[in-house]
């Protein structure tokens, strides 16, 4: 059987990154994408490969990536490697844009999504405390972080207001819950 292909979806600073790499150290079943990204690697962030606008056009137009989307200025790309881990029946975990949400549905069998969401308030709290990008720039982010999810995505929202752990432990359980291969709920899980 294949593995599945766990997207995690949500406005800037809400902890996408934070909750996957959490996931993938609770439980070493799941993978962690590593995306290439037009962004200086020296940001820092997640762990991903940093490339220029140029090579990441090349590497997109030599067919390098199963999905790929613009976002906050840069270039993002999972690359076909992450097919082929899913289909060896390795479960992902992708940090994506809710954009290309329609894209990824198409692609694998086994398909979920994990909606992160926290307040307005906590957002900026934690973009600020980040210290990544200036305060012009977490404004841009945070206007976009009612982004709206498109029409046709089962989708479950977990709320990552409070202690990243308790966030970790509700969607573990319910990925423990969820085969991937028929439509979710849209329940909300509140932690
Ligand atoms: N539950 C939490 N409680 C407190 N701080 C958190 C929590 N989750 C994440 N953070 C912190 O919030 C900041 C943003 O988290 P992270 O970078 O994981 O978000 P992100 O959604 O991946 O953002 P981006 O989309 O911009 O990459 C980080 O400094 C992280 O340590
Ligand atoms: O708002 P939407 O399109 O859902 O998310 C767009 C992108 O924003 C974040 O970028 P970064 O990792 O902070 O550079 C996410 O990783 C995602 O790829």
């Amino acid at each position: 059987m294949t593995g599945r292909f766990i997207a995690v979806v949500g406005p800037s600073g809400v902890g996408k990154d934070s909750v996957m790499e959490g996931l993938a150290a609770a439980d070493p079943t799941l993978c962690l994408a590593r995306r290439v990204i037009s962004r200086p690697a020296t940001l820092g962030g997640e762990a991903f490969d940093g490339v220029s606008e140029r090579a990441f056009r090349k590497a997109e137009d030599d067919g390098a990536f199963i999905l790929s989307w613009h976002a906050h200025g840069w270039h993002y790309g999972i690359p076909q490697s992450v097919a082929l881990e899913v289909a060896q029946g390795r479960d992902v975990l992708v940090n994506l844009s809710r954009a290309v949400l329609p894209q990824a549905q198409a692609l694998f069998a086994r398909f979920c999504v994990i909606l992160l969401r926290a307040d307005h308030d906590i957002l900026a709290a934690r973009l600020t405390a980040r210290n990544r990008e200036d305060a012009a720039e977490i404004e841009r982010r945070l206007a976009r972080a009612d982004f709206a999810m498109p029409l046709g995505i089962p989708h479950q929202v977990i709320d990552n207001s409070g202690p990243l752990a308790q966030t970790i432990a509700t969607i573990r359980q319910h990925l423990s819950q969820t085969a991937c291969d028929a439509g979710q709920s849209n329940q909300k899980i509140m932690p």
